[in-house]
């Protein structure tokens, strides 16, 4: 059993003692305060989207066609928000989505690794991304009691990935998570516009440039050659995978391996018969394709097509009622993005640790008032689609 609602009694407690809340209590709030602290072009870039960002004010959108109906004479009082999946029991099904430049997004610049001290303190899994500032044995050794997963950006170079790999195995790493929707970015008029992105990766390099095998390829060290390391990067970042692609991701870890990006059904019955264990429904929060569906539109088909394997949901969550609504709706894990990067910009490990218990606080109470104490009495009859 886990009290996530007791959160609200801190704070009011506090209040009490006449210390003002330091953080705000509403995602609006977040950004607002995000948005002032990071530098234009780096919030330009966490905020954009891709093209005119209808797809991202969709993923938003979508949680407000669905409604919870309450419960009565439920007794709600405790709750459990725990979930066990790939082997691992979890004491709620919020995670860090992996965020690249989240190292940028600290006021000391080393952001992945104030995640995995905020991952440590919550026991919020992060999922980091293979584009950080540290390198990715440094973010594991702060994760303490937590799992974390490792996000794999798969290069053309197989043995890099294969080494990538290994390093996350060899680090403590609980699963890989493969992306598959960015193997080339989509087209982002905020980025385009500030021409910002290319310095922005340039600063994220650190698991490659910590890397033997890709050291191995330069013709002079990182350390020598920062321009020829980049132009280097650029070239083997992004593969084009193909399903005869997946045999060899499969075998590459024993990890459990979850494949990041998938919305069609079709898709993920490919991938559960190629031996995934686990999917992963997102549009990156609508930042590679516009013109498509909200991710929360479509995970009811993906959950189904899904059959056992868990699906760890994305895309649009702002609040822990759609935490709520995305397990209704089937999700077995529900991930944040921007959310929580607004926590760090805006007060660190101790922000990034406000956004995570905010949300869960929320989730935790609004089951209690409504009467659906876990996991399991969230099924698709506890919403009903409105407007
Ligand atoms: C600034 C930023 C950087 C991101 N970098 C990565 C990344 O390195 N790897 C990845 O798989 N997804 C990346 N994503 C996508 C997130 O993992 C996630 O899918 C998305 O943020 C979820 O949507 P939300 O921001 O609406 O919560 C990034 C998202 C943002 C906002
Ligand atoms: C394209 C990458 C460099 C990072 C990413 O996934 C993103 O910005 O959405």
């Amino acid at each position: 059993m886990t009290d996530f609602g007791a959160y609200q009694y801190e704070i009011y407690f506090d209040g009490l003692r006449g210390v003002v809340p330091h953080f705000p209590m509403t995602y609006e709030g977040w950004e607002e305060r995000a948005r002032a602290t990071l530098s234009p072009s780096l919030w330009s870039y966490v905020a954009g989207g891709a093209g005119d960002e209808h797809t991202q004010r969709a993923n938003v959108a979508a949680f407000s066609r669905r409604a919870l109906v309450p419960r009565m004479f439920v007794g709600a009082k405790q709750r459990d928000l725990s979930v066990s999946m790939f082997g691992l029991t979890l004491p709620s099904p919020l995670m860090m989505a992996p965020v690249g430049v989240l190292g940028l997004c600290a006021q000391d610049g080393h952001g992945d690794l104030a995640a995995a001290r905020a991952a440590a303190r919550t026991g919020v899994p992060m999922i980091a991304s293979t584009l950080s500032v540290d390198p990715m044995e440094q973010v594991a050794a702060e994760f303490g009691d937590t799992p974390g997963f490792f996000q794999l950006y798969t290069p053309t170079d197989r043995d890099l990935a294969a080494s990538l790999v290994q390093r996350a195995e060899a680090a403590g790493f609980q699963g890989i998570v493969v992306t598959l929707d960015t193997w080339v970015t989509g087209w982002r008029p905020r980025d385009l516009s500030t021409s910002n992105f290319p310095q922005l990766r340039g600063h994220c390099l650190a698991n490659y440039t910590s890397d033997p095998v890709f050291r191995a390829a330069l013709p002079k060290p990182p350390e020598e050659d920062p321009g020829a390391t980049v132009m280097h990067w650029a070239g083997v970042f992004g593969n084009p995978l193909t399903w005869d692609d997946l045999p060899w991701l499969r075998s590459l870890t024993t990890l459990p391996l979850i494949v990041k990006g998938l919305c069609h059904p079709e898709d993920v019955r490919r991938a559960r018969d190629g031996g995934v264990d686990g999917i992963y429904c997102s549009n990156h929060g609508g930042r590679q394709a516009n013109g498509g569906l909200a991710t929360l539109d479509v995970l009811p088909e993906v959950v189904e097509a899904a059959d056992s394997l868990p699906v760890i949901f994305d895309s649009g969550v702002r609040s822990g009622t759609d935490v709520v609504k995305a397990l209704a709706l089937g999700a077995s894990a529900v991930a944040i993005g921007r959310p929580y990067i607004h926590g760090l910009a805006i007060g660190g490990v101790d922000g990034l640790v406000h956004v995570l218990r905010s949300l869960l606080a929320e989730a935790d109470l609004l089951m209690a008032v409504d009467g659906y104490p876990t996991l399991a009495d969230l099924t698709p009859d506890a919403l009903r689609t409105v407007g």
